[in-house]
């Protein structure tokens, strides 16, 4: 797994390096030779390199000095003469640079700007980095839209110019970068709000050799789940395993109204690879779902008159699923006090638990202020999986706006913190989804903007269940086994963009490709283990 910091830790990151004898301007050199290196593969005849006041102005300085050397034409623009640089140390590399056989446009206008831009193969934005704050002050509010609207290609060094490296927010304009070239580690708003839009392909140049020796010593934002990190659950089935061995699931969902949430979830979680799946779901909608479900049991469950959840249904359910090796409760459930019911008396049961949708929905309406307030209410000694999107997150935290990744992963910390049990997981779910326990954040891989689809997160939750089922007796680390289900979704939609269309996906499609996903996922983990070449078997 990969590291990912917040803004702060990145400064003390580069405190404890210093101490190890590794000066900050070493460290700028080292950063402006990575970026040179990241540029030369590009194999560029004329570089237009983009500097600002500070210190990411700095690595750009030292990129353009070595790319001189190198016998590339290079242009540099400045906003100031390079002796008025505000910033010590890129004040000398500049100073440095100038001298060299590189061409200087200092507070260029848009047009010289323009002209410029057409003159280069590719563009290096050293504009702003993590010192950026506020709203983009001129100059560089125009050269960021000139830039844009010329669309060359853009390698951004550190972070995309515009994009707050703290939230991934971005106000006013960025810098849409090819590529990012990102020093020490990547920061968080990286992946956060804004950020994917406009980072590009992130590479990250460590630059400090001893690495491995410091980085824990500073706190990670997240870390990056990586496809040999979960290799371990792409294992084949060993050969004299029965249905039940594989792992039982209990989906307690649907109603009248939502039949289809129950069909997604439960079919997600037989792919999966639980070897027994069951629903119980509201009597008036069995049917329905036995109909969809040839191969899968639905046990009907007592109903209120909208065609939920009852009040008698809680003894039915809990009787059900003491016998399951994993329940997943919530999709389609409707918000009802017999369904508050149903989930609260799961949450007593010594079963694992995964709750989804409205099972959140239902607890988040049982607490006052946020689920934080009461961990009694969720604490427990069996596994507990949360799966809110961030409208659910928020209303289980008592409406705090959860609005991207950095704010979703305090909301979800709350809530593992309150309560402080290794076996609670909330899965916090949006374009860059967060897995997050008590002491890890994870990171899984991201799919396709086409799993912005509804019911996507009804075939996530049975992922999810059958996984968990399947692999429950061999988990050490459950924010682990969650990330794989969740980069199994991811390659879902990707198998199912390059099959119907990146716009044309529907959530039944990922159900039947969650055996492919299983395949991609396998390829990959070999592949960068080194145990597979080329484009896979
Ligand atoms: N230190 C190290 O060891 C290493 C550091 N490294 C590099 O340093 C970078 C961080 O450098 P940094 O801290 O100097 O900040 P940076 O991003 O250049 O910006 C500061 C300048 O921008 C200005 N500015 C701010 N907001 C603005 C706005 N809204 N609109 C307009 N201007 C605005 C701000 O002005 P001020 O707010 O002070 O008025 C100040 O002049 C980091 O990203 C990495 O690339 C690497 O080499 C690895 C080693
Ligand atoms: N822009 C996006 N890019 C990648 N994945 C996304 C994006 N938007 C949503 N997702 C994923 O799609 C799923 C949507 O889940 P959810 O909102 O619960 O859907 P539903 O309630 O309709 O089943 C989540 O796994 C989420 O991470
Ligand atoms: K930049």
């Amino acid at each position: 797994m990969k590291p990912v910091l917040s803004t702060d830790e990145v400064v003390r990151l580069e405190d404890i390096i210093e101490k190890e004898g590794t000066s900050k301007a070493e460290l700028m050199e080292l950063a402006g030779e990575f970026v040179a290196q990241e540029v030369e593969r590009l194999k560029p005849r004329h570089v237009l390199i983009l500097t600002g006041f500070g210190n990411n102005g700095g690595d750009g300085w030292v990129a353009a000095d070595v790319l001189s050397q190198k016998g590339i034409s290079v242009d540099v623009v400045t906003p100031v003469e390079p002796d008025e640089i505000p910033a010590v140390l890129a004040r000398h590399v500049a100073r440095r640079t100038a001298a060299r056989d590189v061409s200087l446009y200092v507070g260029p206008s848009r047009d010289e700007l323009s002209a410029l831009l057409e003159k280069a193969d590719v563009v290096v934005d050293a504009i702003l980095g993590t010192g950026f704050h506020g709203s983009l002050r001129s100059p560089f509010s125009i050269w960021i839209r000139t830039v844009n609207d010329a669309s060359p290609v853009v390698v951004s060094v550190d972070v995309p110019s515009g994009l707050d490296a703290r939230t991934g927010h971005v106000e006013d304009d960025c810098i849409r970068a090819d590529r990012t070239v990102t020093m020490l580690a990547p920061k968080i708003g990286l992946y956060s709000g804004d950020g994917p839009e406009y980072v590009g392909e992130l590479v990250c140049g460590e630059l400090y050799e001893k690495m491995d020796e410091v980085i824990g010593d500073v706190e990670h934002a997240a870390e990056i789940v990586e496809p040999a990190d979960i290799v371990d659950y792409l294992q084949h089935l060993p050969a004299n395993v029965d249905k039940y061995s594989r792992g039982s699931v209990l989906v307690v969902a649907g109603s009248t109204q939502y039949p289809g949430a129950a069909i997604m979830a439960a079919k997600s979680a037989a792919r999966a690879g639980a070897g027994y799946v069951c629903v119980a779901a509201p009597e008036p909608c069995a049917n329905i779902i036995r109909l969809a479900l040839p191969s899968i049991p639905v046990v009907g469950i007592p109903y209120d008159s909208r065609g939920s959840f009852g009040a008698a249904a809680r003894s039915a359910v809990c009787d059900l699923a003491k016998k399951y090796s994993c329940v997943l409760c919530g999709p389609g459930m409707t918000v009802s006090a017999g369904g508050m019911d149903v989930a609260l008396g799961l949450l007593e049961l010594d079963v694992p638990l995964i709750l989804d949708a409205d099972a959140l929905n239902c607890l988040a309406k049982a607490s006052i202020g946020g689920i934080d307030q009461t961990p009694e209410m969720y604490r427990r000694e069996a596994p507990l999986i949360m799966t809110p999107h961030y409208r659910e997150l928020s209303r289980l935290v008592g409406g705090d706006e959860v609005s991207d990744l950095v704010s979703a992963i305090d909301a979800a910390q709350k809530i593992v913190w309150a309560a402080g049990s290794d076996n609670l997981v909330v899965v916090a779910k949006g374009p860059t989804t967060a897995v997050v326990g008590v002491e890890k954040v994870l990171l899984p891989m991201s799919g396709p903007a086409s799993l912005a689809t509804a019911g996507s997160g009804d075939v996530l939750a049975g992922i999810l269940a059958g996984s968990m089922a399947l692999w429950a007796d061999q988990v050490d680390i459950w924010e682990l086994l969650v990330s794989y289900a969740v980069a199994i979704h991811s390659y879902t939609g990707f198998a199912a963009a390059e099959e119907y269309g990146e716009k044309s996906v529907i959530a039944t499609d990922l159900i039947d490709l969650i055996g492919p996903a299983m395949h991609l996922a396998g390829d990959e983990a070999l592949r960068s283990l080194g145990l597979l070449d080329g484009e896979g078997a």
